[in-house]
């Protein structure tokens, strides 16, 4: 046998070899009975493989199911992106973490090789064309279906298999935490999903600066909240050992303005985790709740707000405008001031009046149902202004495990905003501000509007002064208020002397 002396050569032979192949291939097609070309493809594909000597993994975006993006998949992305893309020719360029940066991936059909304990790998992204879809999947609209081929020697088979995978899952873990770009999401209407898109949520960056540090809270309070959270995200083990799904329920509670909102995005910004934002009155029906669960994922935030406009106690939809009928005006009134209650009836009357079917059974079965424990890492956080209004079973402990109260500003709280909003820590008026919030309620959100300086003018002083006479007009208030109910319940005990009882009446 004559061998050839150069690569050109060589090459030659090769492309001709292949192209005899091909040529016998196609006669065959063309003649042959159907049984006898399946039984040649067949040899041919046993006699190629048993000489081909490279393995291949696909790891595709979407599993079987195709209603959650693979976690694996999201790994390999960012450990390629971060290990291979330097030696990548053609590049995707997206903007990173705080828009700040930009993270360079490989393109479609790029192929990058690493190197891993000395076997060599190479890694494609490919797509195929989608199958046709089954009826029930009609759901999503039709995409391609991408996935990572991994090819290596079949000398590396154990080493891949057993330690390659394995380091690629942690490590493009790691990197996806680091690189996170924490997103705020909502299922809000107003948002509505561009048909390209698969996902039922929309989302945009989550930057709210709230911490705990800058909340105005009660340090024992605080510290207790925090320590929570913290050994939550730190018990993954302690929920396996004892079985239950890696999940906490936290309900806050209290007037309008006490920082329900804000501790949410503290709570967020404390645990690096993403905000799934439910607008429950959006929801179609309880399926719909079901597959928005499906959609989230792990290190987020749950958060359902002003849960009592969203469900009544037997499960009956309520509209958000009628979070203060004339009974609840009734039942509060000692309770709130009548700008809350104005501010309150605003906001609910701006609200959602959309149909929705979402029960309370299903409600609850998204809190702590099976599919509640998917994804794991997860807060599940309801917000009300009338925590006497849910039902029991909602809130019970096991559902919502940690119930927050946050009420109006204590004199502490108050020396956390002075701090933050004017930037001292004491001041000869501090003592007349304590006193007065001793005697009056006012919350956060109004002292906080008090000592936002409005003007370049405005120094501290000034900004104490507003509070002051801020809190002394509530005082007044407060006591006209008390003075006309002490007169109306007087009055009305003068008109029932005076009056004859029924029994009186009739014996006269
Ligand atoms: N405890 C707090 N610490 C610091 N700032 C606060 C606090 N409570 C309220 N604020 C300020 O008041 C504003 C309104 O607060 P927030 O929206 O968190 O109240 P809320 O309890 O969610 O009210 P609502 O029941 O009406 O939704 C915030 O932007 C924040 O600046
Ligand atoms: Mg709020």
């Amino acid at each position: 046998m004559v061998l050839p002396a150069t690569m050109a050569e060589l090459w030659t032979t090769v492309g001709s070899t292949v192209a005899s192949f091909m040529f016998i291939m196609a006669i065959i097609r063309q003649y042959c009975p159907y049984e006898i070309q399946r039984l040649l493809e067949k040899l041919t594909h046993q006699i190629t493989s048993f000489f081909y000597p490279y393995i291949g993994i696909s790891i595709h975006e979407f599993s079987g199911d195709r209603l959650k993006r693979s976690d694996f998949y999201a790994n390999v992305e960012a450990y390629l992106s971060s290990n291979t893309a330097k030696s990548a020719k053609r590049l995707k360029a997206e903007v990173g973490k705080d828009c700040s940066n930009i993270v360079l991936s490989m393109d479609e059909f790029e192929r990058v090789t690493d190197e891993y304990r000395g076997a060599k790998v190479w890694w494609v992204l490919t797509k195929t064309a989608a199958p046709p879809r089954p009826l029930s999947m009609s759901y999503y609209p039709e995409q391609e279906r991408r996935f990572y081929k991994l090819s290596f020697h079949k000398r590396y088979r154990e080493t891949v298999t057993e330690s390659y995978l394995g380091h690629v899952m942690k490590e493009g873990k790691e990197i996806r935490v680091k690189n996170r770009q924490r997103k705020l999401y909502t299922n809000s209407p107003g948002y509505k999903w561009p048909s390209y898109k698969q996902t039922m949520w929309s989302h945009i960056v989550f930057e709210h600066p709230a911490t705990f540090e800058t909340m105005a809270l009660e340090g024992k309070k605080k510290r207790e909240i925090i320590e929570d959270l913290m050994t939550f995200s730190k018990s993954k083990e302690f929920y396996e050992r004892i079985g239950k799904a890696w999940k906490r329920g936290y309900l806050l509670y209290g007037p309008p303005g006490t920082g329900k909102s804000t501790m949410i995005a503290a709570m967020a910004n404390l645990l690096s985790y993403d905000v799934y934002d439910l607008e429950l009155t959006a929801v179609k029906d309880n399926t719909e709740l079901r597959k928005l669960l499906i959609e989230t994922t792990s290190k987020s935030m749950i958060v359902i707000e002003d849960i009592d406009c969203s469900l009544d106690l037997t499960g009956q939809r309520k509209k958000k405008g009628e979070k203060f009928s004339k009974e609840d005006k009734k039942m509060n009134d000692d309770e709130f001031s009548n700008k809350e209650r104005k501010e309150a009836k605003e906001e609910g009357s701006n609200g959602n009046h959309g149909s929705s079917k979402v029960t309370l059974s299903g409600l609850l079965n998204f809190i702590d149902g099976l599919w509640s424990a998917c994804g794991g890492e997860r807060l599940i956080v309801f917000t009300t202004n009338y925590v006497e209004k849910l039902d029991p079973a909602l809130i019970r402990r096991g559902r919502m495990d940690k119930h927050i109260e946050l009420s109006y500003c204590t004199f502490e709280g108050f020396k956390v905003l002075g701090k933050n909003y004017l930037g001292i820590e004491s001041h000869q008026m501090f003592d007349k501000i304590e006193n007065l919030m001793g005697e009056v309620k006012i919350t956060p959100a109004d002292v906080a509007e008090n000592l936002m300086p409005k003007s370049p003018m405005d120094d501290p002083e000034r900004c104490l002064s507003n509070l002051i006479r801020a809190l002394e007009e509530a005082k007044e208030e407060t006591a006209a208020v008390e003075g006309a109910a002490e007169e109306a319940k007087r009055s009305a005990e003068e008109e029932n002397e005076i009056e004859p009882t029924k029994e009186e009446a009739v014996s006269l």
